[in-house]
């Protein structure tokens, strides 16, 4: 099927909400069309939140609430103009979002569930009772329409307002899913620290997806609070949560159309089951199970995969020059002075000094838990050493984040791979890369279809052909080898712009000619003048490809030199005669 241009779909949908209200065969029809313009604004919200960052909310009733409530009060209690009762909602939704965000940021999964759970019943307990304010369940009468003065076109006026805002809702949805930040939720989602070492400050974007998550589902509560002209503590309990969760399952979880798919089944549902109230819930229950075992990405599925945009470089881009140190001005040299990392009861790192000199491979070697893991996850920022100091071109890192000293230019791989599965290889690789236009500009290229992302995507394109493996740049992770994976990997670390590699085991579990290849390629990027750091068990990768090696054993430095000073050192033949001996 061909694609629809994105402007032309945004116009056609602009017109049907136009014309929707004035041919509607009758009131009922644009009263449903309202409710499903705010239910999905939403559903929205917690696709974005549980699907593209994986955190999971059982409290977004409550910021509906709080958004319904608190527009509510300040129209009909104090008189405040709807307009201006609207923005204070949302910024009380924000604020709301932000602490029970921050407090979120502590727990993860169940935790995290039950701790917006708490947050939901607090918020229903409070509109329960506290009658004076909220009428508890009694309600506020007489909430004032979105209707401009004109009773007759009232419900026209508001299906306009509030399909609207669903379109532009869709819009900022749309762009997240299509640009850097869904990459980077996605990157939060699948590992929190692998996101921070491309720089992300992952509590900053859990926040503040959730603050904005929570501003939708708040926006969803006033727009229902201005349609239905009276709130009571009873529409907001758990069940209002957990339809707005399975409309979001049912739709598909982290693609973008999924919640207006899902949103419609959900209101379709509720509209024909409306005479068996009381087992509404069950049948949803029912339904959501059925569209987990058999459709497992939602209805939207069943409309299968967008085609990932194909890469609109040349495969092979021999001209690519690696770019040196391109946002760290802290050059490439990295000192780590007398480190020591203790676990309860273990010593990893005891008082090691290593120096690796601008331009220069520098191996470090050892024994399995020698501590060369620990080493460069102290260095890296994931773990803070015990005592000692790391400096990057002469800054002192030691008290730095990870995220923090990634910018810096401190680059890094992982032994156990961290790929996002859910996107192609060359959005993987594009992840390391900063966005090259500011966000309007970005926005706007996307809106137009008009050169989005290319020169990133040109850019990624051109590492993974300097890495022979630009025929790949559209399959996902997960159907490519394990050597290709590895190759993957460095290339999302040299968009990053390194100015100090930390290469963790890069050809361990690779064949001996892929070992090569990735050699020739680890020797250019010192001839770009990269700084690479090491930690390899292959003997002959390490001896071929290194200036200088460092050899820990039980976390203690036993020697540094050059690859044929560290062979002959009879303290080194000890420490791997002993771990042979000890193998056999
Ligand atoms: N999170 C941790 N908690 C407790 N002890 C740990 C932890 N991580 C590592 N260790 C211990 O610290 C020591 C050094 O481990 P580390 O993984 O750094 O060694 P390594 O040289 O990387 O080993 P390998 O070559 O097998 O990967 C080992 O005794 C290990 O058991």
């Amino acid at each position: 099927m061909p694609r629809i241009p994105r402007l032309v779909a945004y116009g056609l949908a602009a017109a049907v909400i136009a014309v929707f209200p004035l041919v509607a065969p009758n009131p009922f029809f644009v009263h449903v069309g309202q409710t499903f313009a705010y239910t999905a604004i939403a559903v929205i919200g917690l696709n974005i939140l549980l699907g593209l960052s994986g955190q999971m909310s059982l409290g977004h009733g409550g910021f509906y609430a709080v958004g319904a409530y608190v527009s509510a009060i300040l129209t009909t209690t104090y008189g405040w103009p709807l307009t201006l009762s609207m923005g204070v909602a949302l910024a009380a939704c924000l604020l709301a979002g932000l602490l029970v965000g921050a407090v979120a940021l502590r727990t993860r999964g169940l935790y995290l569930a039950m701790a917006t759970l708490a947050f939901g019943f607090i918020v229903e307990i409070v509109a329960q009772r506290w009658v004076s304010v909220t009428g508890g369940t009694m309600g506020l009468m007489g909430v004032p329409q979105i209707d401009f003065g004109n009773f007759r076109m009232g419900p026209t006026y508001f299906f306009w307002v509030a399909a609207g805002i669903l379109l532009m809702v869709q819009i900022a949805s749309d762009y997240v899913f299509g640009s850097s930040i869904g990459r980077r939720l996605n990157a939060v989602k699948e590992s929190e620290s692998f996101a921070a070492t491309v720089g992300l400050n992952v509590p900053l974007w859990r926040i503040g997806v959730f603050a904005a998550s929570a501003a939708l589902a708040g926006l969803a509560g006033v727009l229902f609070a201005h349609q239905s002209g009276f709130v009571s503590s009873d529409a907001f309990n758990i069940r209002l949560t957990i339809s707005l969760l399975i409309a979001t399952v049912i739709g598909g979880l982290g693609r973008s159309a999924g919640p207006l798919l899902g949103t419609a089944i959900l209101i379709g549902i509720a509209e024909a089951i409306a005479a068996v109230h009381d087992i509404g819930l069950m049948l949803y229950g029912g339904i959501l199970l059925v569209v987990l075992l058999v459709f497992p990405e939602g209805a939207i599925g069943l409309f299968g995969r967008p085609r990932s945009k194909a890469s609109s470089a040349p495969e092979a881009a021999p001209a690519f020059q690696p770019a040196i140190s391109g946002r760290g001005d802290a050059g490439g040299r990295l000192d780590v002075e007398s480190v020591t990392k203790s676990y309860a009861g273990v010593v990893a790192l005891r008082d090691a000094t290593v120096s690796v000199e601008p331009g220069t491979i520098h191996a470090l070697i050892g024994p399995n838990g020698a501590g060369k893991s620990t080493f460069i996850n102290v260095v890296a920022g994931l773990y803070a050493p015990t005592s000692g100091r790391i400096r990057i071109g002469g800054v002192d890192v030691t008290d730095l984040p990870a995220h923090r000293r990634a910018r810096l230019g401190l680059v890094r791989t992982f032994q156990n791979l961290q790929l996002i599965q859910s996107v192609s290889v060359l959005e993987n690789v594009m992840l390391g890369m900063r966005r090259r236009q500011g966000l309007v500009a970005d926005a706007l290229a996307f809106l137009l279809g008009a050169g989005h992302e290319a020169r990133e995507r040109a850019e990624a394109a051109s590492i993974l052909g300097f890495l022979g493996i630009g025929h790949l740049a559209d399959m996902k992770p997960r159907d490519l080898s394990y050597g290709h994976r590895k190759l993957v990997e460095l290339a999302r670390a040299i968009a990053q712009k390194p100015a100090i590699l930390l290469l963790d085991e890069p050809v361990a579990g690779v064949n001996p000619q892929e070992a090569r290849e990735v050699a020739r390629i680890v020797a250019k990027l010192r001839d770009a003048g990269i700084s690479v750091l090491l930690v390899e068990h292959n003997m002959e990768f390490v001896m071929g490809l290194a200036d200088r090696v460092t050899v820990l054993d039980f976390g203690n430095r036993i020697a540094c030199g050059t690859p044929a000073e560290v062979q002959k050192d009879p303290n080194v033949i000890r420490a791997y005669l002993g771990a042979v001996e000890d193998a056999a």
